[in-house]
């Protein structure tokens, strides 16, 4: 495959892609046409880099894949499920999304994961690894009830996504239904890092199995005259025979799951792979057929190192060269987080670091290289990650479970039964914690104050600012009880004062002030100290940064009550199980007048994707929509209240 040009600014024409209406004209394309189909597909993906950041790696990998999806089904009728999601570019630009492509990822435009509100061939919106088997089985097993039999169910799943738990669960219930099913398992030796785990090791055993490498018919042939029947003797070498066929075969684990195994084949040959997609479409029961991608296929620089250009910042390319383009400002939290993870693991061996595949995305590269011991890449299965964790607690570790909010989702039994109801002293680092800009609802994480203050003994706690991290992660290794402490996507904010010493359950006030409060909780401290700077000529307002949301500050919550000044209370989460939703809990107790809270949070809804400030700014948690609020509640409390 030959290198797209390098990217301009303004696209280069498409004139295969953008004369689709939908996938079908691909089904009568010639084999050159298709060919040229796949590199209008790669020069639309490296145009896009040149603008933003997006899924690039990845979408490159499936090109092949996709554009012989398309031409053996029609997923209009049939179903097609890409796992996780985010590999799911060339299927937008191939069915009839192509003209709005260059919105992906933008307010308003498409999104950068499958979407049914956009297209008919989405099924559902996904974003989070590892469901697509289940749903795909579900799929199969409805059009087979509601008499669609004749609709074909195809999912296709990344190496990465396919050890999750959750997979294996649908394979065992697959193989039992025995309703037509393909599976693809798209194995490209990656997951965003390389993959891991005895899985990964068995995927690579079937790669150098005979047949791919081309062995396999002349030993099966060799084997096919071997007798089945008679005396013991040849039954012993029958039964000899079907173990070395299954182990020359390769795919046993799923054979004997009874899910009929193919492959592994070539995902970059579209007339192969019609070829064998033709055939799986027409077998019966479940199939699983093992598709050999290369992640950055048809960009050299993608291809040589996929885990940065994953989600690379745009970039231009410079004669092959890419050149980030990306802004630079105060270092995020996650590096803030990075850094105190590496403080507590040199200064105690008892700390250890669990990451459910996102060791790129937390930075934690370092740290795998300097305890390599005791830093454990679980791959993309988290609620092992966590149950793994309360293990280790019960030995004496300290484990660290670095974790982004909207994926430890996929663990909250295991927090509830393996950790806090054994009041086990793991520490949640949820990253992410927040709105996440570009890659929207299914990665926002905006439910967790809500999904964990309810436990007993749980302690939640979030930084207002950079130097408070280290603080916050050696208060939760020395405490001996479960800790959380969240931050988002976001650099974080510098402040010019030695933080107070972290005591759990206490706040921090920032700024005095008469006439009322701001109290901020996490990295929302930044837009309240700018709200009270807005309202310095006329409102004299004070900040909090509260730190803790569970234990709550009482004191604080007391004090800031007092006399008739009112309180803002501020959080990047959902209004409903939040931080002010816990701030008036308290204060009902306390028999307060709550009339004069005033909590800003998101609202009660799936929230787009887009950019953060711009998304906060739209829930009135930016800077002007907080002072208004706070003349609103100025102006109230001059009424007197009933
Ligand atoms: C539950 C969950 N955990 C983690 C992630 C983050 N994540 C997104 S893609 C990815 C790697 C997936 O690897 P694979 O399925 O092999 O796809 P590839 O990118 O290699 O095509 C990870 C870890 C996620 N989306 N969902
Ligand atoms: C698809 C997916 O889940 C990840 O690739 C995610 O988009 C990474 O997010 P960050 O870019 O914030 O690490
Ligand atoms: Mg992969």
């Amino acid at each position: 495959m030959s290198e797209p040009e390098p990217t301009t600014a303004q696209p280069c024409s498409h004139p295969l892609l953008s004369s689709l209406p939908d996938a079908s004209p691909l089904k009568s394309m010639s084999r050159d046409q298709l060919k040229d189909v796949a590199s209008e597909i790669r020069d639309v993906l490296c145009n896009l880099l040149a603008t933003r950041t997006a899924h690039f790696a990845s979408n490159l990998g499936v090109v092949e894949l996709c554009i012989a999806l398309h031409c053996e089904f029609d997923f209009r009728h049939d179903r097609l499920i890409w796992d996780t999601g985010h590999q799911v570019y060339p299927h937008k630009l191939v069915t009839g999304r192509y003209h709005d492509f260059p919105s992906i990822r933008t307010r308003g435009g498409l999104m950068g994961y499958p979407n049914p509100v956009e297209s008919e061939y989405d099924l559902f919106m996904t974003g989070h690894a590892g469901c697509s088997v289940s749903t795909a089985v579900g799929l199969r097993s409805g059009d087979v009830l509601s008499g669609n039999a004749d609709r074909r169910t195809v999912a296709v799943i990344g190496d990465g996504a396919f050890p999750s738990g959750i997979v294996f669960e649908a394979m065992n219930n697959a193989g039992e239904l025995e309703d037509d099913l393909t599976i693809i398992l798209n194995d490209n030796k990656m997951s965003i890092c390389p993959r891991v785990g005895s899985v990964a090791t068995y995927l690579d055993r079937l790669r150098s199995n005979p047949y791919y490498t081309g062995l396999k018919h002349e030993v099966t042939r060799l084997l096919d005259h071997v007798p089945m029947f008679g005396d013991p003797t040849e039954r012993l070498l029958a039964q000899m025979k079907e173990g070395v066929k299954a182990g020359l075969l390769g795919g046993m684990l799923f054979e004997e799951l009874n899910i009929r195994y193919v492959g592994p084949i070539d995902g970059h040959d579209i007339p192969m792979m019609r070829k064998y997609l033709a055939m799986v479409r027409e077998m019966k029961g479940p199939v699983l057929l093992h598709v050999v991608t290369e992640k950055g296929h048809g960009y050299k620089p993608a291809a040589e190192d996929p885990v940065f250009f994953h989600t690379p910042p745009a970039f231009k390319d410079d004669r092959g060269k890419p050149v980030s383009t990306a802004s630079s400002g105060c270092p995020p939290f996650t590096l803030h987080a990075r850094d105190a993870i590496r403080r507590q693991m040199a200064d105690d061996k008892r700390v250890t670091i669990i990451t459910a595949a996102m060791c790129q995305g937390n930075k934690l590269e370092p740290i795998r290289e300097q305890f390599p011991d005791r830093f454990f890449d679980v791959g993309i299965c988290e609620s092992h990650a966590v149950a793994f964790a309360a293990g280790q607690c019960k030995n004496g570790m300290r484990p660290i479970v670095d974790i982004y909010s909207t994926f430890l989702q996929r663990s909250y039994d295991q927090i509830f039964q393996e950790v806090a109801l054994q009041d086990l002293p793991v520490v949640f680092l949820m990253d992410r914690a927040g709105l996440t800009g570009p890659d929207g609802p299914t990665h926002h994480g905006i439910f967790d104050i809500g999904y964990l203050r309810v436990f007993p003994n749980m302690v939640v706690m979030a930084p207002g600012y950079a130097g408070e991290v280290d603080l916050m992660l050696a208060k939760a290794i020395e405490h001996d009880h479960s800790c959380a402490i969240r931050y988002p996507k976001a650099s974080a904010l510098e402040l010019d004062r030695t933080p107070d010493e972290v005591v759990i359950g206490k706040s921090e006030r920032i700024r005095e002030g008469r006439d009322g409060t701001i109290v901020a909780y996490g990295a929302m401290l930044d837009q309240a100290l700018a709200a009270a700077d807005l309202l310095a000529d006329d409102l004299d307002v004070g900040v909090i940064n509260a730190r803790f949301v569970k234990p709550i500050d009482r004191e604080m919550i007391r004090e800031t009550m007092s006399g008739d000044k009112f309180v803002v209370t501020l959080e990047e989460h959902v209004k409903m199980g939040g931080f002010g939703s816990a701030f008036l809990e308290a204060a009902a107790e306390e028999r307060l007048d709550t009339r004069k809270i005033h909590i800003l949070a998101l609202r009660d809804e799936f929230i787009e994707h887009g950019d953060r400030e711009e998304l906060l700014a739209e829930h009135g948690l930016a800077a002007e929509p907080i002072a208004a609020t706070c003349r609103e509640a100025a102006n109230l409390q001059a009424i007197p209240l009933q």
